[in-house]
C-alpha cells in the first residue's frame, strides 16, 4: 500500500529564514521517501514580488546540500507555487484561496490543507480569522494549523493568542511545533524510561539524587539579536524546549504509548513544578549575559540588533522542585545558554550513593562512591553512557568507575530523519504526540512567569560570564550549595 500524503502546504513567511533552511529540506526528504508524491503542492506566500519560477530557484538553492539528482529536483520543485501576499490585506486571501482550490483539483488533494505560519506570531491570529472567513479551509479533507514558536510572551499574552486560534481551529487541528520534540534522543527519553526495568523501577526519589539538563550553545545570538533581546534565555528555550524534557523526563508512565496518554501524564507533571515566589526565584534561579572570551571578542550588548544597555539574559540556570510523591525533594537542575564552551545537549540522572561505603577503609582514594550517572546524549553526539563502579584490576581492592558508551554510528545519524521532517509527517498522519498542547503551554508560562517577575523588579546588572565559559560563577553555586555540582565532560566520543 502506497504511503504516499496527499495536501496542500501553505506556507506563511515563505521568504523567510525558517522555510529555507527547515521547511524546504524537510519537504524534499519526504519526497525523496515517497511520503508525499505526486499528490502534493506548496504555495509559499509573503510581501516579496515573488515569480513561481524564483520561488523555485529558491527552493532549488535550498536543498543543494541533499544533492538532488536533475529529475527529482525537477519533479520536486514542479509542485512549488508563490503568491505574493499582505497577510494583513483581506481581498488578497481571495485570490490565495483561488489558487489553493485550483491546485486542490489539479494534484487531486482531496481537500487537505497544512497551513504552517512561519512569521512572527503578531500575525497568528489574523491569519487564522481570514483562513476561515475567506473559506481557505475546506469543508472535506483535513485543515491543519502549524505554528511556531514563540507561543505569546507570557501566559496573559498565550492566552490571548490561543483564544484567536481556537476561534477557528479545534485543539486537536492546532500542531504547535517544538522542534525538540522532533529530536531522535528526545523521543527516546520514552523508550529508556518505559522499556527498560532497571531504569522505571528506580525512576523516583527513592534512588535518584538529582536530575541536570543542559541545552548549550557555542554560537551567539547570530542574526536573530532583535527577536533574542526581547526574549531572552529564559523564553526562547526554558519556556519551551527545557520544560518539554523536564515533562518528559518527570511524567508518569502512560497507560498505553498513545497521543491521549502521553500528554496527559505531561500535563499533569508540569502542574506538579513547584511555582516559585519571588524569593524562591532569588534563591532558585540565576542568570548571565556574555561578554567577550575566548571563542568570541563581541561582548552581546555589541551584537546587531541588541540593545547597547541590554540586561537581557543570554544563560539561565535554575532548580526546579517537583511536588508529588515520585519526586519530592529531587531537584532537576536545568541550564541553557549561547557562547558557552561547546554545543551540547545532555541529560544527566545521577543516581543516590549506595546506603552505606563498605570499600571506605579498602580503597582510601574513594572514600565516596563515584556516582552512578545515566547520560542521554542528545547532541551532537546521540546515545546513552552509564558510569558504573568497578574494582580496578590487580592487587588490593581499588574501585575503578567505568563508562558503558553507546552512540549511534554515522552511517544511522545520516539515515536519521531530521526533526522538522519528523514533525512534518506527523502532522500530515494527524498525530499531535510531539506537539505541545494548550495546557502544556499555558503551565509552562506559569513556571517561566514568576522567573521574569522578579528579575523584571532587579536594579543591580546582570552578571556576565566570558564567550567560552560554561556560564557565570552564580550558575555553579546553585549546585554548590546543595554540595553537588554539575556533570559536564566534553562530548569526545569517537566514531
Ligand atoms: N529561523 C529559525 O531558526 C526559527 C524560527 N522560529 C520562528 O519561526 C517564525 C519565522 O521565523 P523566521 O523565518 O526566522 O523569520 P523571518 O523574519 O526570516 O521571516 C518572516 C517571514 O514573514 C514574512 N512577512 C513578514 N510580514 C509579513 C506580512 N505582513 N505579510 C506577509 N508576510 C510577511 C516575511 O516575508 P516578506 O518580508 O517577503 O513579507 C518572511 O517570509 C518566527 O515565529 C520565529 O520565532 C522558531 C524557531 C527557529
Ligand atoms: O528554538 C531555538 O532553538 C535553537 C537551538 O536549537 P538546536 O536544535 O540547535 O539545539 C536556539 O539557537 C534558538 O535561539 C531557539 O530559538
Amino acid at each position: 500500500m502506497s504511503h504516499e500524503k496527499k495536501a496542500l502546504f501553505i506556507i506563511f513567511g515563505g521568504t523567510g529564514d525558517l522555510a529555507k533552511r527547515k521547511l524546504y529540506p524537510s519537504l524534499f526528504r519526504l519526497f525523496r521517501k515517497g511520503s508525499i508524491n505526486k499528490h502534493f503542492a506548496v504555495i509559499g506566500t509573503a510581501r516579496r514580488e515573488w515569480s513561481d519560477d524564483y520561488f523555485r530557484e529558491v527552493v532549488t538553492d535550498s536543498i543543494q546540500s541533499l544533492k538532488p539528482s536533475q529529475q527529482e529536483l525537477a519533479d520536486f520543485i514542479s509542485h512549488f507555487y508563490y503568491q505574493s501576499h499582505n497577510v494583513n490585506d483581506t481581498e488578497e486571501y481571495k485570490i490565495l484561496g483561488n489558487l489553493a482550490n485550483e491546485l486542490d483539483s489539479t494534484y487531486e488533494l482531496e481537500g487537505n490543507r497544512l497551513f504552517y505560519l512561519a512569521m512572527a506570531p503578531r500575525f497568528f491570529g489574523t491569519i487564522s480569522k481570514h483562513i476561515k472567513s475567506e473559506k481557505i479551509m475546506t469543508e472535506h479533507g483535513f485543515s491543519r494549523l502549524v505554528i511556531e514558536k514563540p507561543f505569546g510572551t507570557d501566559f496573559e499574552t498565550a492566552q490571548q493568542l490561543n483564544s484567536e486560534i481556537a476561534a477557528v481551529f479545534n485543539e486537536d487541528q492546532i500542531f504547535r511545533i517544538d522542534h525538540y520534540l522532533g529530536k531522535e534522543m528526545i523521543q527516546n527519553i520514552s523508550a529508556v524510561r518505559f522499556g527498560n526495568n532497571i531504569f522505571e523501577s528506580l525512576w523516583n526519589h527513592r534512588y535518584i539524587d538529582n536530575v541536570q539538563i543542559t541545552l548549550a550553545e557555542d554560537l551567539g545570538v547570530e542574526e536573530r539579536g532583535g527577536y533574542y533581546d526581547q526574549s531572552g534565555a529564559l523564553k526562547d528555550m526554558v519556556q519551551n524546549h527545557i520544560l518539554q524534557v523536564v515533562a518528559l523526563l518527570a511524567m508518569e508512565p502512560p497507560t498505553l504509548f498513545s497521543e491521549e496518554a502521553i500528554r496527559t501524564e505531561k500535563i499533569t507533571a508540569l502542574k506538579a513544578i513547584r511555582v516559585y515566589n519571588d524569593q524562591e526565584v532569588k534563591e532558585n534561579f540565576v542568570r548571565g549575559q556574555y561578554v567577550a572570551g575566548k571563542t568570541a571578542d563581541t561582548n552581546y550588548k555589541e551584537e546587531p540588533g541588541v540593545d547597547e544597555n541590554s540586561q537581557t539574559e543570554t544563560f539561565v540556570a535554575g532548580k526546579l522542585m517537583i511536588d508529588n510523591f515520585r519526586w519530592a525533594g529531587v531537584p532537576f537542575y536545568i541550564r541553557t545558554g549561547k557562547r558557552l564552551s561547546e554545543k551540547g545537549t545532555r541529560i544527566n540522572i545521577v543516581f543516590k550513593s549506595t546506603p552505606i561505603n563498605v570499600f571506605r577503609e579498602a580503597d582510601t582514594s574513594h572514600k565516596d562512591l563515584p556516582d552512578n550517572i545515566l547520560t542521554i546524549y542528545i547532541q551532537p553526539t546521540e546515545g546513552f553512557s552509564l558510569t558504573l563502579n568497578g574494582k580496578e584490576v590487580g592487587d588490593g581492592f581499588n574501585i575503578d568507575p567505568v563508562k558503558l558508551n553507546y552512540r549511534h554510528s554515522q552511517e544511522n545519524l545520516d539515515n536519521s530523519p531530521e526533526a522538522y521532517e519528523k514533525l512534518l509527517l506527523d502532522c500530515l498522519k494527524g498525530d499531535a504526540t510531539n506537539f505541545t498542547h494548550w495546557d502544556e503551554v499555558a503551565n509552562s508560562w506559569k513556571i517561566v512567569d514568576t522567573v521574569r517577575e522578579t528579575w523584571d523588579k532587579e536594579t543591580t546588572d546582570i552578571p556576565t560570564y566570558p564567550a567560552g565559559s560554561m556560564g557565570p560563577h552564580c550558575a555553579f553555586d546553585l549546585l554548590e550549595k546543595d554540595n553537588r555540582q554539575w556533570v559536564w565532560e566534553p562530548d569526545s566520543w569517537d566514531k
